[in-house]
């Protein structure tokens, strides 16, 4: 599986808020079609200030971000945040609704597509249930479902196992490269674990706080799908090596 032309490319992006900070510097980046691309990066180096210009949440104060054509608009971009954010007085399938109705579509057709959506994170069954009633994970499921109901060509996911206990975690990880083999989105993932992006990535970009900048950009060049067996090998250990030496050099130790 190789990446396509870029779905996105910033050129010489930079991002100062409104307090001064300069939150990234000189980010030069192309996300290409169909790639699984991690930010890597200590606290405060920027990862989901990038995110979020991609997302088009905010603006680069310098640079530019380039959308490549041919999206459907508002379905284009499907975001999954650290916390599920999900309504908590409507069920699993009203939430995962939501995106739909907003953008239009009719109720029963809603129905059905979040039901699909739904059921492809493993969530056939919960329709009816209430967030309050899932666990952490089950959550986060629903939340991923939302994201991915208008078959958005982008998922942009921030750090969205962190809270999660690590057998979940592990569990999430193989059921997102599920999703993401059978759906085709192209996904940016941001995490601090050097382990979690080896297992998820083609594509690992490696970035440095004070400012925010990239200074690696690795690739994780080993066969989908992927499963126990790659994360109990030889060439998976030898990666997270790889990647945790870039990250330390990108902390100055
Ligand atoms: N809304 C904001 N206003 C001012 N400064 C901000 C804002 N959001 C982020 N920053 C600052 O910009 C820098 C980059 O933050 P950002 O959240 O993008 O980093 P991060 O790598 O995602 O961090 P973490 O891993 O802790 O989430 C930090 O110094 C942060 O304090």
């Amino acid at each position: 599986m190789t990446a396509g032309p870029p779905v996105v490319t910033l050129r010489g992006v930079a991002k100062r808020y409104a307090n001064g900070t300069l939150a990234v510097q000189g980010v030069d980046l192309a996300i290409g079609q169909g790639d699984f691309v991690s930010l890597l990066g200590p606290s405060g180096c920027g990862k989901s200030t990038v995110l979020r210009m991609i997302a088009g949440l905010m603006g680069p104060s310098t640079g530019s971000i380039e959308m490549a054509a041919g999206g459907n608009a508002a379905g284009d971009i499907g975001f999954v945040f650290q916390e599920p954010t999900l309504m908590p007085w409507s069920s699993a399938l009203k939430n995962v609704m939501l995106p739909l109705r907003l953008a239009g579509t009719a109720r029963s057709e809603a129905e059905d597509r979040a039901a699909a959506a739904l059921a492809e994170v493993g969530l056939k069954g919960f329709e009816k249930s209430y967030p309050r009633a899932l666990s952490g994970g089950m959550k986060m499921r629903v939340s991923i479902a939302r994201a991915l109901v208008t078959k958005p060509r982008l998922l942009l996911m921030d750090e969205p196992f962190a809270a999660l206990d690590e057998i979940t975690r592990h569990r999430l990880n193989n059921d997102l490269l599920t999703l993401w083999a059978l759906e085709r989105f192209t996904a940016v993932f941001v995490t601090h674990s050097v382990f979690e992006s080896v297992y998820l990535s083609r594509r690992i970009v490696v970035m440095a706080a004070r400012p925010g900048r990239v200074v690696e950009d690795m690739e994780v060049n080993e066969a989908y799908p992927r499963g126990e067996v790659f994360r109990t090998s030889a060439e998976y250990a030898a990666h997270c090596r790889a990647v945790s030496e870039a990250l330390h050099g990108a902390m100055g130790e």
